[in-house]
This record gives structure tokens, C-alpha cells and sequence, in this order.
């Protein structure tokens, strides 16, 4: 024990390669004011041997009023910005500030720089996603625009606005994972659920998730009632993610809160790796000509929708598709159009075929049976479709 500290203690002085973070707050000149937030950034920052720099940035010098008030000051929070290679918004009440958190989260989405919303810093995500992708203009917080006619934020029916303190969703409270392969569970080790602590008296409104989700929002993890949003992520952002909760109070030293690593490993470019989300190859070709994607290099890898033809086929007239591996962590291999269809060995991994996403499925007619010389049984955890011919393994 005495010597876990030890050599901890040594780690920490040895550190020299860097990750900046911006915290984008209202109290950045009491640091105490987030000292947890700061303690669960060390511990997970220490854990993947990188000395943390934390460049803080008051929320309000970011918004436009500043440009012509304080011009200087403007410049500089938007330098420290822009120089971050993660952001986090943290916890917060009242009004002061919420647009310049709202313009630092618009950032890091647009960006695809990692960010990590915390209790306001969640509910600011989903706002910011309300005006700038689904275009509502005055969507908000009833905590900051009672009369706003989106209200995508609002006040929990069971607390109460004229008791403050322990009228508050308080402490310890159960979240239940509704999407088992995003970043988040696999962060937490793909549990079913975590128990964080809370202190909140808003909430996404859930009459708005259906409209939120649709357009790209995805609320990962829920209450019991299914019906409190307790994490949200950007599925097409490499490390975008809100929670209701406070993870950082259930962070220490040697053991960091899974999403405070989660932030820390996507500011430095290891999350990928560590989830086993493989890096897209860039060499060998992947072409399409209009109607196919063909490769003829070692595989074909994707983070996103998976590989998909809305058009044509997707088609191989070698030794099948091939490769090291068949990799989807998005909607697994889909055609909606063609068939997918191999003349030559079939789909073939030497490696795994796996999908986290929804599996290999086909609404057409797939002609070949996939198979793998590798662990094909315990890699996949999509669903399988067989709409078509049937696809087994
Ligand atoms: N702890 C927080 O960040 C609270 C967020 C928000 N003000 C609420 O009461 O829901």
C-alpha cells in the first residue's frame, strides 16, 4: 500500500508529456470551488502517465459582449480554448455564464475535440444541441428562461423551487445502461449499471428525448423509470459525453472514475486503442465508383455507420471481403439497397468478425455465409439479422 504511494508519488514528478484541459466555469478564480473535478482530472491524467495542465476559462470572457468589453480578455479565453485538447464543463447554478459554456460546448462538438458535460455541463450540451442541430433558437433551461417554448431542460416535478438544500436529487442514485456498446459502458467495464452520486434539482426534459435522439443526441444511460437522462454521447464524436451525475466523487488516486479517464485518454489520442476501436486504415483502396465499395487492401474499418450502401451493392470479386478482421463499432455491415454478395471465399476474417453496433444484416439477399478463422463467437455482441437468405455463423 505504502509503496503503491510511493512509486505513485515518483510517477507524478517524472511526468513530462502534457494534456491541457479547459475548464470552462464560472468560479475560475477559486480553483477549490472545483477541487473534486480537479483531484478526479489528476487521478485519471496520472493513471495514463501525462502531467495535467488545467488552463482555466472563465465561461463568461468567451461570450460575444466580451469581444468589445474586455477585448483582451475574450482573446485569451478563446486562445486557451482552442489550445485545449479536452474540454469539461462543469457543475453550476444560476445564469451567469451559460452562454459562454454553450459556445464552449458548440465547439468541442463542431471540432470533434473530447468534452465532458458535468450536471450543468450536461444540461448545457443538450441545449446547445437543441439551438445549433435541431435549429430552436430559444431552446433553454427553465432555470434560466421560464417562458422559453423549448424547454429542453426543466425543473424535476418532485422537487421543490422554494426549499433549497436538501430538496435537491441528492447523493447516490442508480443508472442503468439502455446502449450497451457506447464509449461510456465500456468505460465502466460494459456493467449494466453505476451507481454515481447526484445533486441537481433539473433535468432533461424526457418529452423532448424522442426529437433530441433523432436528431443524433443518444441518451445512454437512464434511471430506473427510464425516464431521468443520467448520460448522453455524440455516437459520431470521437469523446463526447454529458452526465446528470458527479463522477468525480467517486474518483481516487490509482482508481479514476471511468469517464474522467474516458476524457483524459481521448485528449491524448489513446481512447481508441483502449476500447479497442480500431484506427481507420488509410492504406490499401477503398474506392467506390458510385455503386460499390471495394477493397482491395487488408480490411476495411470503420467508426462510424459501419460500411453501407444505400445504392448499390457491396460487392468483392476477389477472395471475398477480407482482411485482418471485419470491424464495425457502428451499424455493423448494412445494405439497404444491394445485396451483399461475394463470388469469391465468402466474407472472411482471419482475425474476428466483429460488430458492436447492430450486427451484419442484410434486408437483401446475402449470398454467402460469413465465417472466421478467429474468434468470431465471443467478438460479437450486435444482433444478427437474417431478413434475407440468412446470415449465420
Ligand atoms: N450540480 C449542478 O450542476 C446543478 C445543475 C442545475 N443547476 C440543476 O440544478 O439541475
Amino acid at each position: 500500500m505504502f509503496d503503491d504511494w510511493t512509486s505513485r508519488a515518483q510517477l507524478c514528478d517524472d511526468l513530462h508529456e502534457m494534456v491541457r484541459i479547459a475548464m470552462v466555469g464560472k468560479y475560475t478564480g477559486l480553483s477549490d470551488a472545483y477541487l473534486s473535478v480537479i483531484k478526479a482530472l489528476l487521478h485519471a491524467s496520472v493513471f495514463c502517465h501525462r502531467k495535467l495542465v488545467v488552463d482555466w476559462v472563465p465561461a463568461s470572457d468567451l461570450e460575444d459582449p466580451a469581444a468589445k468589453e474586455t477585448p483582451d480578455a475574450y482573446r485569451a479565453a478563446w486562445k486557451l480554448l482552442e489550445g485545449a485538447d479536452g474540454i469539461l464543463v462543469p457543475g453550476g447554478f444560476g445564469d451567469r455564464g451559460v452562454q459562454g459554456k454553450i459556445l464552449a460546448a458548440k465547439y468541442a462538438r463542431e471540432n470533434n475535440v473530447p468534452f465532458l458535460g458535468i450536471c450543468l455541463g450536461m444540461q448545457i450540451a443538450v441545449i446547445e444541441f437543441a439551438r445549433s442541430v435541431m435549429n430552436l433558437h430559444d431552446a433553454n433551461s427553465t432555470e434560466f428562461d421560464p417562458e422559453t417554448r423549448n424547454p429542453c431542460i426543466i425543473f424535476m416535478p418532485e422537487g421543490s423551487k422554494t426549499h433549497m438544500g436538501g430538496t435537491m436529487r441528492l447523493g447516490s442514485r442508480r443508472t442503468y445502461f439502455h446502449v450497451k456498446n457506447c464509449k461510456s459502458a465500456k468505460l465502466y467495464d460494459s456493467v449494466n449499471y453505476v451507481d454515481e452520486r447526484h445533486r441537481h434539482r433539473y433535468e432533461v426534459n424526457p418529452d423532448m428525448v424522442p426529437k433530441l435522439e433523432s436528431a443524433g443526441l443518444s441518451f445512454v444511460g437512464k434511471d430506473e423509470s427510464g425516464r431521468r437522462m443520467e448520460i448522453l454521447e455524440l455516437p459520431t464524436h470521437p469523446f463526447f459525453v454529458g452526465v446528470q451525475f458527479h463522477p468525480e466523487y467517486k474518483s481516487r488516486p490509482g482508481k479514476p472514475s471511468a469517464l474522467f479517464l474516458g476524457l483524459i485518454k481521448a485528449s491524448c489520442g489513446l481512447l481508441d486503442a483502449s476500447l479497442q476501436i480500431p484506427v481507420p486504415l488509410r492504406q490499401g483502396n477503398i474506392t467506390s465508383n458510385g455503386k460499390h465499395i471495394t477493397s482491395n487492401g487488408r480490411s476495411i474499418v470503420t467508426n462510424g455507420n459501419g460500411i453501407m450502401s444505400n445504392v448499390g451493392d457491396i460487392t468483392s470479386n476477389g477472395n471475398g471481403i477480407t482482411g485482418n478482421g471485419i470491424m464495425s463499432n457502428g451499424n455493423g455491415i448494412s445494405s439497404n439497397g444491394g445485396d451483399i454478395t461475394s463470388n469469391g471465399n465468402g466474407i472472411t476474417g482471419n482475425d474476428d468478425i466483429m460488430s458492436n453496433g447492430n450486427g451484419i444484416s442484410s434486408n437483401g439477399n446475402p449470398k454467402q455465409k460469413p465465417y472466421a478463422n478467429g474468434s468470431t463467437k465471443n467478438r460479437l455482441n450486435g444482433t444478427y439479422h437474417p431478413n434475407g437468405n440468412g446470415v449465420h455463423v
